[in-house]
């Protein structure tokens, strides 16, 4: 439980955060922090907003029926029905939606499993596995134009113990139970796609 303020500035930071890594180009991504579980509302961007350039006024309070609570002549983030779906399904803190080169590589290269399965990394410690060789699936889920179908496609396909959903040929979504796991998880998605996608072509190329 924190203050819509509190939430607000969580909101804020997380997205300074994330464009500083070049993660949420020409006004793409959308963050989320929750303030209350029961009942659940949570502070989350505008629709639109440039999120590397935030103001408090682009961060809005929101109820589980997408209502916005307060005055303001903004609407909020179009995929916020992702957003309720995953607090619903999991009474997470908060959750975190980017765009980057490399979650997209990896959701189009692995579409048609469905997931992408990555072990015998050292960076799925920061995913919560720290069990010898572990091995961690991220679903894939198509991207839906439907954002109620999206939302619902990603809750059902996200896992308990794996907290991401990758969206093909759009984005992540990754959550955490506070703002700092949700980062944690997103840093090291991110890291993950990355190396994926480089060893998968540093094989084709015969190089390992
Ligand atoms: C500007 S392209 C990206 C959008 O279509 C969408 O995918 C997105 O991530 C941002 O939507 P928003 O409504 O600003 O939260
Ligand atoms: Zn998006």
């Amino acid at each position: 439980m924190s203050t819509f303020h509190e939430a607000q500035a969580s909101v804020m930071e997380l997205a300074q955060f994330a464009a500083s890594r070049g993660w949420l180009p020409a006004t793409s991504g959308n963050l989320s922090v929750r303030v209350s579980e029961e009942p659940l509302t949570f502070a989350i961007t505008r629709s639109g907003a440039d999120k590397s350039r935030l103001r408090p006024e682009d961060v809005l309070l929101l109820d589980a029926q997408m209502q916005v609570q307060g005055e303001t002549l903004y609407k909020p983030s179009a995929e916020t029905t992702v957003h309720v779906a995953l607090y619903e399904k999991f009474g997470c803190g908060s959750i975190l939606h980017v765009h980057t080169v490399y979650n997209n590589l990896v959701s189009e290269l692995y579409a048609e499993r469905g997931f992408v399965e990555i072990g015998g990394h050292e960076l799925v410690k920061a995913l919560g596995h720290w069990e010898e060789d572990a091995a961690v699936r991220i679903p894939i889920v198509p991207n839906w134009a439907d954002l109620h179908r999206l939302g619902s496609a990603v809750a059902d396909a996200a896992l308990a113990d794996v907290p991401a959903v990758l969206v093909r040929a759009h984005g992540v979504y990754a959550w955490g139970d506070t703002p700092d796991d949700a980062r944690r998880h997103l840093e090291a998605v991110e890291f993950l796609c990355e190396y994926v996608y480089k060893l998968h072509v540093a094989r084709v190329a015969g190089a390992v």
